[in-house]
């Protein structure tokens, strides 16, 4: 594939070294808002920043390049990146992680949250752990998480950072020196604890993610997530 790079950053950079190892030819390494001719993409791959995502995704979708987005702090404006996906006949994925892993434990925390929702002796709190040049607090992973929680769980109608409001999902979020991300659910009672983690070791699982992304995508319509790419059910 010829594959456009919106952001050329950590991320950016990973994803090129691992796609050009898979066969793939970088044709485009956008790294700001300067007009780019994306004709000789067969796809983009959008790691930028929160204020850049949804115009780098909106010009995608305008010239029918299927667009892969990775960046997180934009949600404000998914859905209007859906409608013009549909209204374009465009092909986008999103998602908030793109490594194999935490598509698996978005799962285990849906099913976690489902089998805690009667419980009333336990509390959660959810912890994740970043890098220190990180834009966004909360990760868009804890973000989902949360939402997931809430969709999930009786309890919960909401998710604030460091709260201790009742039917609230308190989010940590700590900052240290080259964590590439770590992401912590605890349910915890006067008796136990019960707790699901995932620790990245490094970008390439979120680079991998995206790029396995980009080859199902390129030659579909439609607005996809990770789960139709690893077909989970
Ligand atoms: N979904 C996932 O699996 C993952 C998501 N991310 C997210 O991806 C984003 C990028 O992460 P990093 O590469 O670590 O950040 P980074 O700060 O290293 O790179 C971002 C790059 O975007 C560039 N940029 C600024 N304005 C731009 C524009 N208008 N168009 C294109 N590029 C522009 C910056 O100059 C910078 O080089 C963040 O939002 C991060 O949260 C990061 C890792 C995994
Ligand atoms: O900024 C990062 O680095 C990461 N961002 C994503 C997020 O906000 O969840 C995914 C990953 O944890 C790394």
């Amino acid at each position: 594939m010829k594959i456009a790079l919106l952001g050329y950053g950590k991320m950016g950079k990973t994803i090129e070294a691992l796609a050009i190892k898979r066969g793939h030819t970088i044709v485009l390494k956008c790294d700001d808002t300067s007009e780019n001719d994306l004709k000789n993409a067969d796809i983009a791959i959008d790691f930028s920043i929160p204020e850049a995502a949804f115009n780098n995704i909106s010009k995608c979708l305008n010239n029918n390049t299927p667009i892969v987005s990775g960046t997180t702090g934009w949600l404000d404006k998914y859905n209007d990146a859906v409608a013009l996906c549909k209204d374009k006949d465009g092909a986008f994925i999103y998602a908030s992680n793109f490594s194999l892993g935490v598509t698996i434990f978005f799962e285990l925390n849906k099913t976690l949250a489902k089998m805690m929702s009667n419980l009333k002796e336990y509390t959660i709190d959810l912890e994740e752990i970043h890098h220190t040049q990180k834009l966004d607090a909360p990760s868009g992973t804890a973000i989902t998480l949360a939402e997931s929680i809430i969709d999930n769980h009786q309890k919960y109608t909401q998710w604030k950072l460091d709260s201790n409001a009742e039917n609230t999902v308190s989010i940590s979020a700590k900052r240290l020196d080259n964590v590439p991300g770590t992401h912590r659910i605890k349910y915890v009672s006067a008796v136990d604890t019960l707790e699901i983690k995932h620790t990245a070791h490094s970008r390439e699982g979120f680079a991998l993610g995206a790029i396995v992304a980009a080859e199902w995508l390129v030659d579909k319509t439609g607005v996809f997530t990770m789960k139709d790419v690893l077909n989970i059910r």
